[in-house]
């Protein structure tokens, strides 16, 4: 696992520009949502369209709810996340403050759904994004609203020392 200096050290690199239609990088390597190297992620992948953020993502057995269903806050982590990548837009890091999703219909598992993001408003610190996650007919089957607020390194500094185990002993 990379500690929190490595990651640092190569972070603000992400937040240069990126073209439009670029695929946007991991938050880190172990991202839950994101991050390649992590066996229990979601493995998401995320381009820039415009001034949205673009990903098709497939939930899997992994994050199961009710049987062939993925669980609600398996769908919450992917919206948020998704959120993540538009700080890539805005150039500066934020943390969630506040995150509502709306669940209207069941995200099946093994079934490709369209996910974009936008920010809706910014004031100082503030960032206002909503995403959308819509099934391959067009259907929304979920809306997500949130309020990041820009943070300085030293937030993700809070996490250095906190090691814990990499899994719950059986
Ligand atoms: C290791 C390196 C990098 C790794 C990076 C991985 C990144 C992953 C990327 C992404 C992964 C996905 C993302 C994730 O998973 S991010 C992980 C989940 N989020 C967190 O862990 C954040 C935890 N919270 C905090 O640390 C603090 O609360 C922070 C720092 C965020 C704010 O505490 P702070 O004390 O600084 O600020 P404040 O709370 O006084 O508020 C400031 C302003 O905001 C206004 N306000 C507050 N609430 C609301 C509201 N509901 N509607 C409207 N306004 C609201 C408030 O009135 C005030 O306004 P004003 O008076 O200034 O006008």
């Amino acid at each position: 696992m990379t500690s929190v200096e490595e990651i640092l050290a190569t972070w603000l690199d992400k937040f240069k520009p990126h073209e439009d239609g670029a695929l946007l990088p991991p938050h880190h390597d172990h991202c839950l949502a994101c991050g390649p190297d992590n066996p229990h992620g979601h493995h998401l992948v995320v381009h820039r369209r415009g001034e949205e953020v673009h990903a098709v993502h497939v939930f899997d057995q992994r994050h199961v709810g009710a049987p062939g269903i993925a669980h609600g806050g398996a769908v919450a982590t992917v919206l948020d996340d998704l959120f993540g990548f538009l700080l890539y837009l805005t150039g500066a890091p934020a943390v969630t403050r506040q995150l509502e999703v709306r669940y209207d219909s069941p995200v099946l598992l093994g079934v490709a759904y369209e996910l974009v993001a936008k920010i809706v408003r910014a004031e100082g610190r503030k960032l206002f994004v909503e995403a959308e996650m819509r099934d391959t007919s067009g259907g929304l089957v979920a809306f997500a609203s949130a309020l990041f607020l820009r943070v300085d390194e030293a937030h993700f500094r809070q996490g250095a020392s906190n090691s814990p185990p990499l899994a719950r002993p059986i």
